[in-house]
């Protein structure tokens, strides 16, 4: 590698760069413009975009360079770029299709690329080059540098916050990215597989490929707000500034999570016979009498028959209709027959045996003041006749009057409200488990949303044209029907480990999970290496594998340090000054102490360190729940046999916390260490 040859890049880059700061300038000009011209929202929120979008491809905006077999050179980047002189390309956007041999040509399959070249930038400088010569007959030419910018993004410093990997996607995960799979894909990969960068650059792929995608939205969701933050730069960076991200807790807006709830009820409540339980709650809700009500309406007596009930129960419930709307129909078949009632009773004469009416009518068919007085009441006004004074038929109008004043009047509505309450959600969820009183659990958001689906109170849910769905094994069966009721399309990329569910409620099988909702309209693929944790971590967690995933073949690691995890027995007594220490002597990146949570509020005030972490303090102290997802540079267990016992998959927790760590680990336990971490090496003082 030569110096010319860094020049010759600078020269390039320094054009990419003149392009996109001439783009931004038109783009902030035109959005100056617009917003003085006033109120075209929607100009203003396109320029808006075009502005954040330019702005987000500042860092590594230019990446790679494809030379062609055919004598072509493609520059690969963020985005694309034309020449404004000639709409020539200057440089093409990494999704479309003549980038994909930037990740996917090898030498044996070269795709037509001769040499792959990384470029490799700090800021807006060049600083370095790393080739690789695709071509056999190159290929001895001693310039072939293989995966260099690879581990150099895998060993680097974490920041704390989640970086893309576009310059450096392999292509088993370019694969996944570019899949034309319509319905759900679900990627299942161990840790440091690059699940979660993965979903990213597909969500950045598919909203480039399909445009539709745009107007119909997508929802990425994650585990917690913390992971969320934690990858919430890297579709910025990637120009894509329209993802909505979530938490399942974050989709029924409106509550507030204020309690855990033990494994074993969060397990029960997120199986999907809830969705029956809670069916039957909204229906039980509603009631028929066994005797007939009298009703009284301005001061007639009127009769409500059970029967009539149990008819409009029927008719209402035909409709489909959720329990709220439904009862609209109810009201109306209730107050129809009871006005049908009152008619009948007002136009039928019965005469006595000496001729004089009775019940509400005279013989020569005119109302009684008594009928004329209630119906009025009613706001029904009976028409004049210009020769026979009032008429005791009622026209279409007077009726539908009278029936909008049964519907209004207040006794009517209490039978109403008895017979057919209106309902909202927290009256239904806490027909089944406990209610508000208690606060709501995040077990309970599901069962929350189910039951504003079946009474429609907030009307339907948003949906999105995509659904990413990351740590998807955390997800319960009831969280499954949430998902799906945001996604009428099943356009969905799934993203999981099943040795890292850590919910009760969680998935043992996507088979199960998903077949309910798709029957076999699903695919599988598989993330097979761990760009994250060491070999030698990953060789710690063997002993655990085999105790609980017997079979199951963890991930490769890409590489390893020399630095095997290490052990360290302390007694309880004795455990909170061994961690300060350690905490104190930490130097080199950031740093994770994960301990049970029985442990954190008492490890956060010895150490000084926050509750409600933010991940790119130096150190931060996680409850394993917490760290799903998350990386560090060093990791610190805390009492794993706490873990192990803390919940009925603690060992899948625990595992969780031991792939954390891009370099080092260390377990400190008071007492004896659990069997399955015992062959770690131990440290003695
Ligand atoms: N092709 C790649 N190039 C560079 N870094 C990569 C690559 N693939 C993955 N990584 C890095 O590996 C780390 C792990 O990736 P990611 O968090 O996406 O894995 P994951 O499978 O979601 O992990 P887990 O299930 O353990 O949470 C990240 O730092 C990511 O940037």
């Amino acid at each position: 590698m030569t110096i010319t040859e860094i020049d010759v890049e600078q020269e390039y880059l320094a054009v990419l760069y003149a392009r996109v700061d001439a783009l931004r300038e038109q783009a902030a000009t035109r959005l100056a413009a617009v917003r003085r011209a006033g109120e075209d929202y929607a100009a203003i929120a396109t320029w808006q975009a075009e502005v954040t979008r330019l702005d987000g491809v500042e860092q590594g905006l230019c990446f790679g360079r494809l030379d062609l077999r055919d004598g072509h050179r493609v520059y690969v980047g963020r985005l694309g770029l034309f020449r404004d002189t000639d709409d020539e390309p200057l440089m093409v956007d990494w999704r479309a299709p003549v980038a994909q041999p930037f990740y996917a040509a090898t030498a044996t399959e070269p795709h037509g690329v001769r040499r792959r070249r990384r470029i490799i930038t700090r800021g807006r400088r060049v600083v370095g080059l790393d080739d690789e010569l695709l071509d056999p007959d190159h290929a001895a030419d001693g310039s072939l540098v293989g995966d260099g910018a690879l581990l150099a993004a895998v060993t680097a410093d974490r920041t704390g916050r989640m970086r893309d990997i576009v310059t450096t996607l392999q292509a088993e995960q370019d694969r996944i990215i570019r899949s034309e799979h319509q319905g759900v894909l679900v990627v299942q990969g161990g840790p440091g597989t690059g699940k979660t960068a993965v979903a990213l650059h597909r969500v950045a792929y598919l909203l480039y490929t399909h445009l539709h995608l745009r107007a119909r939205g997508v929802l990425v969701v994650g585990p917690s707000r913390l992971f969320l933050d934690y990858i919430g730069q890297v579709l910025p960076g990637l120009g894509e500034n329209t993802v909505v991200t979530a938490t399942i807790a974050d989709l029924c807006p409106g509550i507030e999570v204020s309690r855990v709830d033990p494994p074993k009820t969060a397990g029960l409540k997120g199986r999907a016979d809830m969705a029956e339980r809670l069916r039957a709650a909204v229906r039980a809700r509603v009631r028929i009498p066994d005797e007939p009500m009298d009703i009284e309406f301005e001061q007639q007596a009127l009769r409500l028959e059970p029967e009539t009930c149990r008819r409009a129960v029927r008719r209402a419930r035909q409709t489909g209709l959720p329990h709220n709307q439904a009862r609209l129909v109810f009201a109306r078949e209730i107050v129809d027959a009871l006005a049908q009632g009152l008619i009948e009773d007002l136009e039928t004469v019965v005469l006595t045996d000496t001729g004089e009416a009775l019940d509400g009518g005279s013989p020569d068919g005119r109302l009684s003041e008594a009928d004329l007085r209630a119906l009025a009441a009613a706001g029904v006004v009976i028409g004049q006749d210009d020769h026979d004074g009032p008429r005791n038929l009622l026209d279409e109008t007077d009726k539908a009057r009278l029936k909008g004043s049964l519907l209004a009047d207040a006794g009517v509505q209490d039978v109403l409200d008895d017979l057919w309450p209106l309902l909202t959600p927290q009256h239904a969820v806490s027909d089944v488990v406990d209610g508000p009183d208690a606060g709501w659990s995040v077990a309970d958001i599901p069962l929350l949303d189910e039951a504003a689906a079946l009474i429609g109170q907030g009307g339907s849910p948003a949906t999105f044209g995509h659904v990413v769905v990351d740590e998807a094994q955390e997800l319960s069966a009831m969280a499954w029907r949430m998902l799906m009721r945001r996604c009428p399309s099943r356009s969905m990329t799934v993203l999981g480990d099943l040795a890292q569910t850590g919910n009760p409620a969680g998935a043992s099988s996507w088979e199960r999970v998903l077949r309910p909702h798709l029957d076999d309209r699903w695919r599988l693929a598989q993330l097979t290496v761990n760009y994250r944790t060491p070999a030698e971590i990953m060789a710690a967690t063997a002993d655990l594998l085999a105790a609980h995933h017997p079979g199951l073949r963890p991930p490769r690691s890409v590489r390893s340090t020399g630095r095997p995890p290490w052990r360290l027995r302390t007694t309880p007594a004795e455990l909170p000054k061994v961690v300060a220490d350690l905490v104190a002597t930490h130097t080199e990146g950031r740093l994770a102490i994960v301990a049970p949570g029985k442990r954190l509020g008492r490890l956060a005030a010895e150490l000084s360190l926050a509750t409600m972490p933010d991940l790119t303090d130096k150190v931060v102290l996680l409850a394993p729940l917490q760290a799903k997802g998350l990386e560090f540079d060093s990791v610190l267990i805390i009492d794993p046999a706490a873990i192990l016992d803390a919940a009925p998959l603690g060992h899948n927790d625990l595992y969780v916390a031991m792939t954390r760590a891009t370099h080092r680990l260390g377990i400190v336990h008071p007492g004896p260490p659990p069997d399955e971490l015992s062959a770690i090496p131990e440290l003695t003082p």
